[in-house]
């Protein structure tokens, strides 16, 4: 966690007036969107990514697959597939990959650990490059795993962030052992490319502990959709070992869902007001960890319902702590240790030590910005324990972490006076936040200007 002092746009977080009544259109999902970028820049033909997410993190992918030669229009449209409707679309038109080219990772994990192994098939190097924190983000399971399956990469010995892969138009690819206990992402990264690598790949995850676990089944399902055969622990295969066949990849024409870790916040103020939110379009069937959300927050309280209109969340304005392992749902964090903290028991958060590495230290991040309005954090070796206590107002330090601006958010429904430093933040994966939660709260709620510290 690095001081966020540079910001001093701060934004006054409304305070709820009442119970919210809301249906609220989520944008999509972060993870699908990128995923979906890469396997079709890798496809055989062009293909339909619909209803993306437009957000810095899929701009940077779209960016970076754009610079090694792919192309990629964006449409809006009308569909003939289910569920897609009209809206934007972007068209992916798959082409040889080459350098040279520079990609700027921003500080999205998808792009920084999805792109070194697509770079390693393109003609020419690569240069990745990205925001101050991206250089202390774990990388070294990418870079070591490349290495060991034939690329060549200049990293000056850092393990990290910025590097160039020099990419020679090919990689063998075969078996391989990494330690992803500090991010998931080092194996869907190796899986995404491995159809294209000439002998495919097999990865065995080494470490204690694997986080994130749905993202990785993520990785397969689309990785089958687009046509390549994954065999998985779940498959019958050996446990923490994924195995992908070499072959051509499919352009396919993908609808992606909302994304479901940002409907946290909308989710938690029908918790905190004891009010409804109604998220449309939420899948019967995902593996999107923000699903987990339906079990965490009745856990905590409320109550939901799928239907033809989609989630619908209801509160009862009473908040009950938990006890929760959320290593496979880590990015949920945020969002409910600021429930947990408006609750009227402790809560332990547990099994998300890897958060540490995220945007910024997320738990210490938590911890400090939490007791700093009045609350009772303490950071465990694992995760948090929240105890309860009044909390006041004051500025709410987002240290370029999306999640906490959107966490800030919530506390900022049930506590006056919260204000939350750098909002814009949220334009990582959710651009339009601070409109989004004032349409949410419609007119009655708190003034939303910006002022400056
Ligand atoms: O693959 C993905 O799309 C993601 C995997 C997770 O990463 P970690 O396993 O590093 O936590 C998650 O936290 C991140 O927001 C998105
Ligand atoms: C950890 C996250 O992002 P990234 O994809 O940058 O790892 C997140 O969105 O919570």
């Amino acid at each position: 966690m690095t001081e966020s002092s540079t910001h001093t746009d701060l934004w006054p977080a409304p305070l709820a007036t009442g119970a919210v009544d809301a249906t609220v259109t989520v944008p999509g999902s972060k993870s699908v969107t990128n995923r979906a970028l890469v396997l079709a820049a890798l496809a055989a033909e062009p293909g339909w990514v619909r209803r993306p997410l437009r957000s810095r993190d899929t701009l940077l992918m779209a960016e970076a697959l754009r610079a090694m030669g792919v192309g990629i229009e964006e449409t809006v449209s009308s569909s003939s597939a289910a569920g897609a409707g009209e809206g934007e679309a972007w068209r992916v038109i798959p082409a040889r990959l080459r350098g040279p080219a520079t990609v700027d990772v921003g500080n999205a994990g998808t792009v920084m650990r999805f792109l070194p192994p697509v770079a390693a098939l393109a003609d020419g190097p690569i240069r990745f490059d990205g925001d101050p924190r991206s250089y202390e983000r774990p990388l070294h399971g990418v870079i070591d795993a490349l290495r060991a399956l034939g690329a060549r990469i200049d990293d000056n010995d850092r393990g990290a962030l910025p590097l160039t892969v020099h990419g020679a138009g090919a990689l063998d690819g075969g078996p391989v052992e990494i330690d992803a206990s500090s991010s998931s992402q080092f194996v869907s990264a190796l899986l995404l490319s491995g159809p294209r690598f000439n002998q495919g790949v097999e990865v065995r995850h080494v470490g204690a502990v694997l986080p994130s676990m749905p993202h990785i089944r993520m990785t397969v399902d689309m990785l089958r959709m687009a046509g390549a055969q994954v065999d998985t622990p779940e498959s019958g295969g050996e446990p923490n070992v994924w195995r992908v066949s070499p072959s051509a990849l499919l352009g396919r024409d993908i609808v992606v869902e909302p994304d479901l870790s940002n409907a946290a916040p909308f989710l938690a103020a029908a918790l905190v007001t004891g009010g409804r939110v109604t998220i449309p379009d939420w899948p019967e069937h995902t593996t999107q960890p923000g699903d987990a959300l339906r079990d965490i927050f009745t856990a905590m309280g409320g109550s939901c319902e799928l239907s033809e209109a989609g989630l619908t969340f209801t509160g009862t304005g009473r908040i009950t702590g938990i006890d929760a392992d959320l290593h496979e749902v880590g990015e949920l964090t945020p969002v409910i240790a600021a429930v947990a903290a408006l609750a009227d028991s402790e809560s332990v958060l547990r099994g998300i030590a890897h958060l540490r590495l995220h945007e910024t230290d997320r738990l210490a991040a938590l911890a400090k910005e939490i007791n700093e309005l009045g609350g009772d954090v303490v950071e465990t070796a694992d995760g948090l324990r929240i105890r309860p206590r009044a909390l006041h107002g004051g500025v709410f330090h987002t240290y370029e972490d999306h999640r906490l601006a959107t966490a800030a958010a919530v506390i900022g429904l049930a506590v006056d006076g919260v204000q939350v430093e750098n909002v814009a933040t949220t334009a990582k994966t959710l651009p339009d936040f601070p409109e989004l939660w004032t349409g949410m709260l419609g007119p009655v709620a708190g003034a939303t200007t910006v002022s400056r510290a």
